[in-house]
């Protein structure tokens, strides 16, 4: 398999099932504008992103790493009325871009965006009642993904999912002498979140027009109080 498969076949399937409007396709376009390369999830990832906020009947989200919006918009399409998403977005100028692709989507009633370093931002959650949350995405700066987790965590209610996206960077994540930050980043936070007991984990490789690479799906257990007793043996 090549490249130029996986970018065919999620094309046939971006064809075929056809549910990006042009407010999303818009925000598809937004890395074109800063002259980057296509930053955001694909169409089929957004979507998975969306089905896993219906699923979770998600009404408060959390997103850090807004770019252009595109996931931002896949994700507050999925609140009920009355639901809310923060995104934090550290460059002022894909916050602004991306504050036009939210108003062209119709979804800037319920998007609280943030402006800054995600780090500095998260603390102030906690502070003023944002929280907790149903779902977290977390797809920002990759050397500082063991600290977004911590603060997921934190943030969350018992039952809330967290999704963290380019855990496999093209497989590099394997290689325990890569010296790359991102690399070092996802290492850490996979050891961190095999030594968490709160909450349970997988991840997925995955391949398509972004490339290989891969997402984490944490579940955050209820507290073992809380857990259904297992049936008594037979
Ligand atoms: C991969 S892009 C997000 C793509 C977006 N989630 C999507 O799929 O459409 C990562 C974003 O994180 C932002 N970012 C990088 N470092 C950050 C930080 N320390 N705090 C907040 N945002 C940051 C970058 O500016 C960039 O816009």
């Amino acid at each position: 398999m090549t490249q130029h498969q996986w970018s065919a076949v999620d094309g046939y399937f971006d064809t075929v099932l056809g549910d990006e409007d042009p407010a999303l396709a818009a925000a598809a376009q937004a890395h074109i504008g800063f002259d980057l390369p296509d930053i955001g999830v694909s169409r089929s990832q957004g979507k998975l992103l969306h089905l896993l906020a219906l699923v979770q009947r998600a009404e408060r989200i959390l997103e850090i790493g807004t770019f252009g919006g595109y996931s931002t918009i896949w994700l507050a399409r999925a609140l009920p009325p009355g639901g809310r998403l923060v995104t934090i977005e550290w460059e002022r100028s894909f916050a602004e871009t991306a504050a036009g692709h939210l108003a062209r989507a119709g979804v800037a009633d319920r998007v609280d965006q943030r402006v800054g370093r995600a780090l500095d931002i998260l603390p102030d959650l906690a502070k003023t009642g944002e929280q907790p949350f149903d779902l977290v995405f977390i797809d920002a700066n990759k050397p500082d993904t063991p600290e977004y987790f911590d603060w997921a965590l934190e943030l969350s209610r018992p039952g809330g999912v967290i999704v963290v996206d380019n855990v496999v960077l093209g497989g590099a994540v394997a290689d325990s002498d890569d010296p790359d930050g991102g690399v070092r980043g996802m290492r850490r936070f996979h050891e961190k979140v095999a030594a968490e007991p709160r909450v349970s984990a997988t991840t997925i490789q995955t391949v398509g027009a972004k490339g290989y690479d891969g997402f984490t799906l944490a579940v955050i257990l209820p507290a073992p109080d809380d857990r259904p007793e297992a049936p008594a043996p037979r």
